[in-house]
């Protein structure tokens, strides 16, 4: 089996960016990696991203929130990750599960046991051997968000709904800190890839 690391963390808090320089260290050092994103990542689950982050959606129910990034993942278990890990790769995943247990469990207040008992029918038994989770205060991450592109749904919540998310992390990491590892986003960016870096190598001496 591969390994399995996801990155997570409240939006503009920097996990695209820290991808991205994780993927070209691992892949000088020659090995093989598959980087993807949730929702997303497959066709089918990309057509899904853009119903969930759609704007004029305001009407869209959390039951059917939540559904939709499960279906999305779902397809990108089977379709991707799987097949990835199964051949031995190392799968970075920009977001998983424990956006779910944040984003619909805690900020929408519908309780981290329903949201893992709904997805258990889309991951089965597929978790992280590692997950990065970078913290950074609400505002700071939206008006970086803001500074890039007009905010989606999700992203054009209140600042409560924002903060929520922020708290849920910080509550999620202190609750399974043997695979959460949190680092600070208000680092410089090479900081936080050298802390990551450090973590992953960890992990792979863990795994022999
Ligand atoms: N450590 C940092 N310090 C200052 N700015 C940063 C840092 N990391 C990333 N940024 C900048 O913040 C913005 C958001 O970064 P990025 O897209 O990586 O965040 P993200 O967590 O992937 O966002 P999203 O949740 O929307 O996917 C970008 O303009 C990026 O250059
Ligand atoms: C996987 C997942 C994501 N979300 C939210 C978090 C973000 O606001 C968007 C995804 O946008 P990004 O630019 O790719 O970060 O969706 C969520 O609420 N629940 C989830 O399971």
């Amino acid at each position: 089996m591969g390994l399995f690391l996801t990155v997570e963390g409240p939006d503009g808090a920097g996990k695209t960016t820290q991808i991205e320089l994780l993927r070209d260290y691992l892949s000088a050092k020659g090995y093989d990696i598959i980087v993807c994103r949730e929702p997303g990542g497959t066709p089918i689950s990309e057509a899904v991203r853009n119903v969930i982050l759609n704007k004029e959606f305001t009407e869209m129910g959390h039951m059917t929130e939540l559904l939709l990034y499960a279906a999305a993942r779902a397809q990108l278990i089977e379709e991707v990750i799987r097949p990835a890990l199964e051949d031995g790769k190392i799968v970075i995943c920009d977001r998983f599960v424990e956006s779910s247990a944040v984003y619909q469990g805690i900020a929408r207040g519908m309780g981290i046991d329903l949201v893992y008992e709904v997805n258990q029918f889309a991951i089965g038994d597929t978790m992280p051997d590692l997950t990065i989770m970078i913290d950074l205060d609400a505002e700071a991450g939206i008006s970086r968000k803001k500074k890039q592109a007009e905010l989606d749904r999700m992203e054009s919540e209140t600042i409560d709904f924002h903060k929520k998310v922020v708290e849920g992390y910080r509550q999620l990491a202190s609750l399974h800190p043997e695979r959460i590892y949190t680092v600070d986003g208000n680092l410089p960016i090479e900081e936080i890839h050298q802390q990551i870096v450090s973590q992953v190598n960890k992990k792979f001496h863990g795994k022999g």
